[in-house]
């Protein structure tokens, strides 16, 4: 029998210090996140990141947490009832880090019958330290758990029209209501290095200001290509005009030289170039959490208006809207009723 796991990121247990940091310390141990080797990730996370930031992140949590929960997790569980709702495939959801775990999703769909599972990690473009890390954790779980089952993964949707036309939409709708003079693409940064680690062809990134434009089968691992790839698809269905928009990464975190340009430079630059109305979305993820809520309309906002800005309009992730569940189930049943792969690529 066929079913559904569908993976985000995931939250805290709580929005205090000592469930943030037992979230950070599963998170940044990650060697797919903290790419270094165990000694030294050890030494970086556990004996100086988790010292100061859970404290800091903890007082981030509690500017945007919900009565629920983390708006992360209660809007990924509103995007999975919808889904529910809509396909009668068995669908589990589950967090790469914290709860609900990847093995309890496995063994709630296991306990259905389902042996043949469609992963849907919830990032529109691939990177090491999302997509990638949910597949590898997945394999680990089946084969010392769940022997008999076997995965399908649904391919990052970056450039999906579905997926673009539902983006392009929800910001359109937002443009509407808003004179805006800029609109910024805001995705969550990675680390340089990443790019070049993900390179099938070992060659090809060279993260300049080419090499995610020329052709290459290296972008179907390529962070930054699909990034750029989507700001390029959404801004062609909107019309927008050369100038008018353009694409940034927030949310750096170390020394190392993570993808430029800084959303938090951007905006400011933006605000003192003479930019009064700024709209920004953040299309590398498909629910608000913290890094949309605060980071972005609270952080790049407060940024903005310092540096000579007027207004600040926030768009909204696709979140729990009725034609990105409609989207989602489409592609599950897609999927359910062939033979074989996912035709969603
Ligand atoms: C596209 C999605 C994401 C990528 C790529 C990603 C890479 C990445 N993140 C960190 C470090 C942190 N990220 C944090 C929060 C966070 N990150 C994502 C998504 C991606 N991260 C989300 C959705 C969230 C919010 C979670 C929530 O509960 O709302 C945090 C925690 C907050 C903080 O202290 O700032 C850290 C730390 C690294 C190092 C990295 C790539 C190497
Ligand atoms: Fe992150
Ligand atoms: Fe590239």
């Amino acid at each position: 029998m066929k079913g559904v796991l569908m993976v985000n990121l995931g939250s805290p247990k709580s929005k205090e210090p000592k469930d943030v940091k037992t979230y950070l310390g599963e998170f940044l141990m990650d060697e797919r996140v903290i790419d270094v080797p165990k000694v030294l990730r050890t030494i970086l996370v556990k004996g100086i990141v988790l010292n100061t930031r859970p404290k800091k992140s903890a007082a981030a949590y509690a500017k945007i947490w919900w009565d629920e929960g983390s708006p992360l997790i209660v809007l990924s569980k509103r995007l999975k009832s919808g889904v529910d709702e809509q396909t009668s495939v068995p669908i589990a959801l589950s967090m790469r880090y914290g709860q609900p775990d990847i093995q309890s999703g496995l063994q709630e769909l296991h306990d259905k019958g389902v042996d043949e599972v469609l992963l849907i990690p919830l990032y529109p473009q691939f990177a090491m330290a999302t997509t990638e890390t949910i597949m590898v954790l997945a394999e680990e779980l089946r084969q010392k758990h769940f022997p008999n089952m076997s995965f399908t993964t649904l391919p990052p949707f970056y450039n999906h029209p579905d997926y673009t036309t539902v983006l392009a939409r929800s910001i359109g709708e937002k443009l509407d209501e808003f004179d805006y003079d800029h609109l910024l693409f805001s995705y969550h940064g990675i680390p340089e290095r990443h790019i070049r680690k993900s390179d099938i062809t070992k060659s090809h990134c060279k993260v300049d200001g080419s090499c995610c434009q020329t052709p290459s089968k290296a972008h179907q691992f390529c962070y930054r290509h699909q990034c750029f790839e989507t700001t390029r698809l959404v801004a062609k269905m909107l019309n927008l005009k050369e100038g008018t928009f353009s694409t940034s990464f927030q949310s750096r975190l170390g020394f190392d030289p993570w993808l430029k340009p800084y959303t938090d430079r951007t905006v400011e630059r933006l605000g003192i170039e003479g930019t009064k109305k700024l709209a920004v979305v953040s299309p590398a993820f498909v629910s608000d959490c913290l890094e949309t809520l605060e980071e972005i309309n609270m952080e790049a906002r407060e940024i903005f208006e310092e540096a000579g800005g007027d207004d600040f309009k926030f768009i909204p992730c696709l979140n729990d809207r009725e034609d990105w569940v409609k989207t989602l189930s489409r592609w599950i049943d897609e999927w359910a009723h062939q033979n074989k792969k996912a035709k969603v690529s």
